[in-house]
């Protein structure tokens, strides 16, 4: 099958005997950040100490927030790299409903759990209702602060509808908080075109930041001088170095910021987004849905496995697949070299990472399922 993003494996650290449908989980390794994170601790950190925060650190927030941006349709100054999805979800929920007379979040039904904790969270500690709902019918009124949705969802793989559902929100007046880790490098985002208020996501899935590496917000130009976050640490401060006693948040995305960044962790995924700079991200979406539609065919109708993630364009990376023994099924195929995962109670997920996954290895992975069933 034609594949323009062939060249594109070679960049990554991958072993050739194991089929690693997982990077919607964890993201492989490039090559270029085992070297890069050497550099960091014996160069910076090793050879100019205390003076790599001038000298490149304080400002990786925001200048890895600005290449990640690039991939989310926002304009520089927008994307700040910190903390986890949940920890920017926090801040983000709580931003969104500070000052509302508005009664209620809701939450799609299908939720991250993280995301449906923290949004029950906020609304205990704000005394507003939480309203899980389907994404098909939210039922938005004029009562609703903010809606939170998941872009990709986790479980089936479906994507939802950006522009329609924050059109809705907008709609009865309003926010929208858009979770992007399962959609972030995976298909061209429109952010700063569709009026979209804040969003957050993770790094070590597609975007290959490695275990843990830090995660991402996103809060528009002009929704900056309203965004007051709870989690008011010094370096969101205007002047940190001030060590004012008074809290004065930076007037632009900075205010994001938290406490220390994670330097080590965001320099590695700082090297791992430079293999961006050979593709473009319509050719990722193309080979994305090629590569599951691919696996799908090979997969369905397969006994007692049913397809759940949707078969038409509104669809992430991943295939889903429901089976009893869904769990047996997964550690099986790992013991033939085959990685993917299990979500409870009875879906096996299979994620394509277009940037390494080849149209092989879809075939050796549903051939090895086959052989299994
Ligand atoms: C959709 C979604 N939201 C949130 C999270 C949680 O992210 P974190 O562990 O960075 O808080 C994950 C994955 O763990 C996720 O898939
Ligand atoms: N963040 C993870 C971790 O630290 C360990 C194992 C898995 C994860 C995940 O990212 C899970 C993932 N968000 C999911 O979609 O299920």
């Amino acid at each position: 099958m034609n594949d323009p993003l062939a060249h594109v494996r070679d960049l990554f650290d991958l072993d050739d005997d194991v089929v690693y449908l997982d990077g919607n989980s964890l993201g492989a390794p490039p090559r270029v950040v085992a070297e890069r994170v050497r550099e960091v601790v014996r160069e910076q950190w090793g050879r100019r100490l205390i003076r790599g925060w001038s000298e490149g650190w304080w400002e990786a927030p925001e200048r890895i927030g600005n290449r990640i941006g690039r991939l989310l349709g926002a304009a520089p100054g927008q994307v700040l790299v910190a903390d986890s999805t949940s920890v920017n979800l926090f801040k983000a929920l709580m931003a969104a409903v500070r000052n509302t007379d508005r009664a209620e979040i809701v939450v799609d039904a299908g939720t991250f759990p993280s995301d449906g904790y923290v949004a029950r969270s906020v609304a205990e500690l704000t005394g507003l209702a939480l309203r899980p709902a389907p994404p098909e019918d939210l039922d938005l009124r004029d009562t609703t602060a903010v809606v939170l949705l998941n872009h990709v969802d986790y479980r089936t793989g479906r994507l939802l509808d950006m522009a329609e559902l924050t059109a809705q929100a907008h709609a009865v007046g309003a926010k929208v908080v858009w979770d992007l880790c399962h959609s972030a490098g995976v298909l061209p985002i429109e952010l700063d075109a569709l009026g979209v208020d804040l969003a957050v996501g993770c790094t070590y899935k597609f975007l290959n930041g490695g275990p843990g590496s830090p995660a991402f917000i996103y809060v528009p130009r002009h929704g900056q001088a309203a965004f007051e976050q709870p989690l008011t640490g010094w370096t969101g401060h205007e002047v940190p170095f001030a060590m004012d006693p008074e809290y004065r948040p930076d007037p632009g995305v900075s205010r994001a910021r938290v406490g220390t960044p994670d330097i080590i962790s965001m320099l590695a995924l700082e090297a791992a987004l430079e293999v961006w700079d050979h593709v473009d991200l319509r050719d990722v979406r193309a080979k994305g849905l090629a590569l599951t539609a691919h696996f799908r065919s090979l997969v369905e109708g397969l006994p007692g496995i049913e397809v759940i993630t949707p078969a038409d364009e509104w669809r992430g990376h991943q295939v889903s697949l429901r089976h009893p023994d869904a769990d047996r099924l997964v550690e099986r195929l790992a013991e033939r070299q085959v990685i993917g995962d299990h979500r409870p109670p009875d879906v096996l997920r299979f994620g394509f990472a277009p940037l390494y996954n080849t149209f092989d290895e879809a075939t050796r992975a549903a051939t090895t399922l086959k052989e299994l069933l």
